[in-house]
Formats: C-alpha cells, structure tokens, sequence
C-alpha cells in the first residue's frame, strides 16, 4: 500500500486535505482576551462556519478528499486507554486551577455520549459557569474560562505540518495555541489511517517553536522555512537535521528571515508557491531580506547567509531559468498592506497555476489571474478575522507527483 502521507511539493495535485469547520470555541472569544488567543475580532460563527463549508465544496468539486480534524482525532481513540490517556494529558495541559475543578471537569467529559462530543468540548473549552464544584465561589478574577478554548484550530496548518512521507509536530510559539498540538499527536500515533509508517519529524515537546504555516516544500529536494515571530532558527536547524537523516531526499532547507511580525506571523502570509515558476510575495518582505542555507555537512549541517537575491535563490535551486514573483495587489503600498493583512498572499495551491483565495483581495486576484493562475475564490469575511487565509485552513495530506 502507498504511504498515507505523500507531500513532496506546495502545488502538486492535492489528493487529500485536512481542515477543520470552526465550532463552539469561536463563541468563546471576548475582547478582552483577543490578543492572548491572537485574534483581532470576534467572527460571527454561523457565517465563519457557511464560509467554511464553502471552501470545502470548492475542494470537493476538485475531487479532493477533505478530512475533518475532529473526525480524525475522534477516530484515533480506539480504546478506552487511548482515550483515558488523551483525556488526561489534555487536563494536564488545561491550565486548570484547582483539583475540583480538574475532578469534575474529567467527569463532564467522560460523561459526553460520543468521542466526537468529547473532541468538540475540548476544543470549545469550559466556561467556570458549567461547574456545579465552583457554584458561589469567589474568584480573585473574573476570568470565566475554567479551560480555555482553541479558537485557532480551524488553522490546520500550523501545529503539525506533513513533509515528504513524514509529519512534524510542532511546538507553538503561544501557550494559547501549544495544546492543539495534542490532537495531532494523536491523530499520527493512533488512527487507523496513519498509525503504520508515519516518520514524526520534530515533537511538541522541543524547547524552541516551530509552526506549520512557516513550512513550504518546494520541491522534492528544497524545503523553504520562515525565520519568523513563530518559528526560531534553532528549531529549524533542528527539524533539518531530522530531515537530512531520514533520507527522503531532501537535501536543502532555505531559511527565510520575514522578521518577528505580528501581521505577517508565518512564511506562508507573505510568500506561496503557486506553479513550477510562480509566487506570491508581499512586497514589505522583499526589501533587505535575509536568506540562509542549511544543508547536509559531513556528520552535521551547515548554516550559510546568501548572497543572491530571493529570485535568483528560487530559480537556481529549483532547476529554473528563470521565476516570476507576483506581489501582492501588484506591489502598491496600501493596496498591498490591506490584502496581505486580509490574506490575499495566503493562496492554497491546488494544483500547478490553480489556487483558492479569499474573493475580498480583488486587487491581487486580478493580477493573479494576469498572470494565468486559475483563480477559485471564497467568501472569508468572518474566517479572516483569525488572520488566517486558504493556506492556513489546509493541511495537505496527499499531493500527486509532478
Ligand atoms: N499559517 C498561517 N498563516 N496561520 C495563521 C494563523 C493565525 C492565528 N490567529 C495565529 O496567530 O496563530
């Protein structure tokens, strides 16, 4: 049988998707807690989630096979030691402040008909309201959330990302996004589907963070990695090192330094690949970017500055005459400002020149269609108040060869 995972480029024909339809935890969002779960606003749900449903059917009619996380990961608790053990570990990781609360918070949850229902509660988080044990206790708070929710998951990219036949799972930067990371864990190490034969290429447990939208597999050889607010050089020397041993023929990793942004967190908010010679790239990274190469060196690695220019980089290490960067909103400032914070540089490539993107960035959709990419667009008004486009949403499972 083939490998459950199969990702040796950013464009090949995407096969299979994983995504997640945003949920409960989005109604979980207060104002004042914005900036600690890293949103900018409040979605409304039942729009964020028609939205959502609607990138999954442009993925359907491609005859992709979308996976929902939350099945997943109902799915890989296969017994109950699995699924004591995934309940636990959660509990230990929630933050919760006193042993009542963790002992009664245990029972709601293995009270909960379904497994779904309990992937879903863990996801949506526990308000103190729910708890009959904190009934009349005075908080020296107001904090209403005895467990916090994950109100970042329907980004599926960032905490696990799948490169080659492998999977790497990843250490967040914040402690809000830092427990997503367990239903992958699970996911890779107990489902059916993938349990055989998935190589885990770095561990949640890692001292220095590393994030999925950071991630782009170029090539079957050339993997790009941002040096980002998210993900650390030491992380990515790392990752390499796994990376180069697991002889998968990877042989080159290209450090790509984008600063420590908020407003562009990830590689992937500021450059994508989009056919065998074309990218996307916002035009604010472009200037005194810092590139560096790690590769294979005797026992170890080795960490070079480059000298060249991202396009010469690009077309040297992928074999190409020449390669073509479409800037955002076709390099106007304010233009480009406004489309990459709503995600226009954030496109989903779905196959050589075909990519979905967010119909809001009209300016960067005209030139990527200029430029002969087949363009699909979705509506993203309530998904982008996460900060978060098509590339976000996806993680790729299986991409055809090219
Ligand atoms: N691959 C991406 N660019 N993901 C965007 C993630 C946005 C999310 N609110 C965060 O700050 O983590």
């Amino acid at each position: 049988m083939s490998k459950p995972i199969n990702v040796y480029s950013e464009i090949g024909p995407l096969k299979t998707v994983v995504v997640h339809r945003p949920g409960k935890e989005l109604e979980n969002l207060m104002p004042d807690h914005l900036d600690r779960l890293l949103f900018d606003d409040i979605p409304f749900l039942a729009d964020a989630q028609k939205e959502h449903d609607q990138f999954k059917e442009v993925l359907e009619e491609k005859g992709i096979e979308v996976l929902y996380l939350e099945d997943l990961a109902t799915e890989a608790l296969t017994d109950n030691l699995i699924k004591e053990a995934f309940i636990d570990e959660y509990l230990s990781e929630a933050n919760i402040e006193t042993i009542e609360e963790t002992n009664e918070i245990r029972q709601l949850l293995e009270k909960l008909p379904t497994n779904r229902e309990l992937i879903d509660k863990t996801i949506e988080g526990v308000r103190r309201e729910e708890l009959t044990s904190l009934a009349g206790v005075k908080f020296e708070n107001d904090y209403p959330f005895a467990i916090d929710p994950m109100p970042n998951l329907y980004f599926t990219r960032d905490p696990f990302a799948t490169i080659g036949s492998g999977v790497s799972i990843n250490r967040m930067y914040a402690t809000t996004r830092r427990r997503e990371t367990i239903y992958g864990n699970y996911i890779f190490t107990y489902h059916p589907r993938f349990k055989e034969d998935v190589p885990m290429l770095y561990g949640r447990d890692q001292a220095t963070s590393i994030e999925g939208g950071d991630i782009l597999v170029l090539s079957k050889e050339v993997l790009a990695i941002g040096i980002s607010q998210r993900t650390d050089l030491e992380s990515i020397k790392r990752l390499s090192r796994t990376i180069f041993a697991s002889d998968q023929g990877f042989n080159r990793v290209l450090g790509i330094d984008i600063g420590k942004e908020r407003k562009f967190m990830h590689l992937d908010t500021v450059f994508t690949m989009i056919d065998h010679d074309k990218f996307t790239i916002h035009p604010e990274i472009e200037t005194n970017l810092k590139v560096y190469t790690i590769t294979q060196a005797g026992d170890d690695i080795s960490v070079t500055e480059e000298r060249e220019s991202l396009e010469n980089l690009l077309a040297s290490y992928l074999k190409l005459d020449n390669v073509q960067l479409i800037p955002c909103a076709g390099g106007n400032i304010t233009d480009a400002a406004r489309e990459q914070w709503n995600d226009g540089t954030n496109t989903l490539t779905i196959a050589p020149g075909e990519v979905v993107v967010y119909n809001r960035n009209t300016v960067t959709n005209k030139k990527l269609r200029e430029a002969g990419i087949k363009v699909h667009e979705i509506p993203g008004s309530e998904l982008v108040r996460g900060r978060g486009g098509p590339r976000c949403m996806s993680m790729p499972i299986y991409r055809e060869e090219i």
